[in-house]
């Protein structure tokens, strides 16, 4: 039982999950159950080939109906303790403070455009200072350029962002800022070390990377702790104040919600992409691999530190067995296909449909299958379909034992995402790693975590080392194939791979 639930607090705390193709509200209880939850899908916009954009109004509106059905179902704003923001990391907003209305379309993470920029500030030997400084890597994933680039093509920005009149926000702010009514510009240390120009050591938008990519400071929103004062929601938004009071982007909300609070604890989230985290505590780790080194959480003035592994393309490529080649109706069709077929025919998928992600950071690579013959058919592409996230995923934790002694090798990795769903790819997932793999009770953990976060400033939640003692198994799933035949296949996919990556 936690603080609120001792303390006989009937209140919930609404969780806005601001995501990719979706927006979520979710209501949390004080024993983390799930009280009520709203979704709403949005368009995405494609302009050109490699674009993806999404509207901010879109973003707002899903974001403010969805929390206002789910306020709604639970009974009012009176019954809501406090609101916590997790969002889709890195897509960047840009808006008028003086009208509250965005200049420009929110350029999504998926975005390729700045692609030119990126190769120009590695050309001119930039690379070493953004990695040393952010944790990150000069690729168009991140906000920087693209902040850079509106500023650069959108009429009139850059003289008014010069005159103090923008504002940049990740999706979090642009929320903050319309639930607030524009009396708050701020984000988290998480959403901060996701720009390409916030420095993880000194806790601070780093001017030298600033001047680089001519970014005027005082578009920047304040930065501060995942569980702190972000104001509160305007009456009008629910009929009453409402307290924001936790804030993280969505992968670090996840590692939160799977209570990944000690370091060498590794969560990863297979949705659309995967993204693993493994907590590495107070000091940031630099990756010799190509790993991104980020804020896992920021509490007390004192960030904890991540290394992350980002992966494009996982849940995406069921979708593609679904919608691109038509060979199932519906996702959770892949696995009965998946069992289905022959292991004398095995086929590898290398799902780099937009590049590939980490460890290997090949934005020109594209998607490739391997050991195709007559015999195969829609089971061997199923199969390859599922095993490539399990690949993929031993790549990424190869490349976190490398860079992380201290860790050992001893895995436990906590699984979530609506892939998780699939038994048969988690069987799968253990077997490759020969490590142990851990599906929670709850399944909502991004949102989780930012309910958790909220809670926590109001000591709604229990303090980490209790909320940790109440994470709970649904189902472990243990590495069960022979090493020899692991290995074979590994070494197969490891052949797939360099096939495929670009020069
Ligand atoms: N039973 C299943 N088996 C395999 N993949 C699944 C299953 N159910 C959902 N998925 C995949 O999970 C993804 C959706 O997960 P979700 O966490 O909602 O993603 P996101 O937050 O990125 O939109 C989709 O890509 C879908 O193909
Ligand atoms: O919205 P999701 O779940 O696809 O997550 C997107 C990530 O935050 C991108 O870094």
């Amino acid at each position: 039982m936690n603080a609120a639930a001792k303390a006989g607090d009937n209140r919930l705390i609404l969780a806005l999950d601001q995501g990719t193709t979706s927006s979520r509200a979710i209501i949390f209880d004080a024993n983390t159950r799930v009280a009520a939850l709203a979704q709403k899908e949005f368009p995405q916009h494609f302009p050109q080939s490699g674009w993806v954009e999404h509207d901010p109004e879109d973003l707002w509106q899903s974001s403010l109906e969805t929390a206002r059905e789910a306020v709604a179902k639970v009974g009012g704003a009176g019954r809501i303790a406090a609101i916590g923001i997790t969002n889709q990391r890195e897509t960047t907003l840009v808006w008028d403070r003086r009208t509250g209305e965005a200049v420009a379309n929110a350029i999504v993470w998926q975005d390729r455009r700045t692609s030119a920029l990126c190769s120009r500030l590695k050309e001119e030997g930039h690379e070493e200072l953004f990695t040393s400084r952010t944790g990150l890597l000069l690729d168009p994933y991140f906000s920087g350029t693209k902040i850079a680039w509106i500023l650069d093509n959108v009429e009139g920005a850059r003289e008014k962002a010069e005159a103090g009149h923008l504002a940049f926000g990740t999706v979090d702010s642009w929320l903050i800022w319309r639930l607030t009514g524009g009396r708050v510009h701020a984000t988290d240390a998480t959403n901060a070390s996701r720009t390409l120009v916030y420095d993880i050591h000194k806790g601070d938008w780093d001017d030298d990377l600033l001047g680089i990519l001519a970014i005027p400071r005082s578009m920047l929103p304040e930065v501060k702790n995942s569980a702190d004062d972000f104001g509160a929601s305007d009456t009008e938004i629910f009929g009453a104040p409402i307290p924001i009071s936790g804030v993280a982007g969505d992968q670090q909300a996840a590692t939160v919600g799977q209570a990944c609070f000690e370091a060498g604890m590794l969560k990863s989230t297979y949705g659309t992409g995967c993204f693993a985290l493994l907590n590495t505590g107070t000091a940031p780790v630099r990756s010799t691999n190509r790993l991104l080194t980020t804020i896992a959480y920021k509490l007390n003035g004192k960030p904890a530190y991540a290394l992350e592994g980002s992966i494009f393309v996982a849940g995406a490529a069921v979708q593609w067995l679904r919608d691109g080649l038509g060979m199932i109706g519906q996702a959770a069709e892949s696995s009965a296909l998946a069992a289905q077929a022959d292991d004398a025919h095995r086929v590898y998928l290398v799902p780099a449909f937009t590049g590939l992600g980490a460890p290997y950071w090949d934005a020109d690579a594209r998607g490739a299958m391997y050991g195709l013959t007559r015999a195969s058919g829609p089971a061997d592409f199923a199969r390859a379909a599922l095993e490539s996230v399990g690949y993929q995923t031993r790549d990424l934790l190869e490349a976190m034992h490398s860079d992380w002694s201290a860790g050992g090798k001893e895995t436990v990795l906590r699984v979530d995402g609506g892939m998780v769903a699939s038994d048969w790819a988690m069987q799968f997932l253990a077997d490759i790693l020969g490590a142990p793999v851990d599906r929670p009770v709850v399944a909502e953990t991004t949102a989780l975590g930012a309910a958790y976060l909220a809670g926590l400033r109001h000591d709604y939640y229990p303090e980490p080392v209790e909320m940790a003692a109440q994470w709970a198994l649904e189902r472990r799933f243990e590495p069960r194939m022979e090493p020899d035949f692991r290995d074979r296949l590994y070494a197969g996919w490891r052949d797939a791979i360099r096939r495929t990556v670009s020069g």
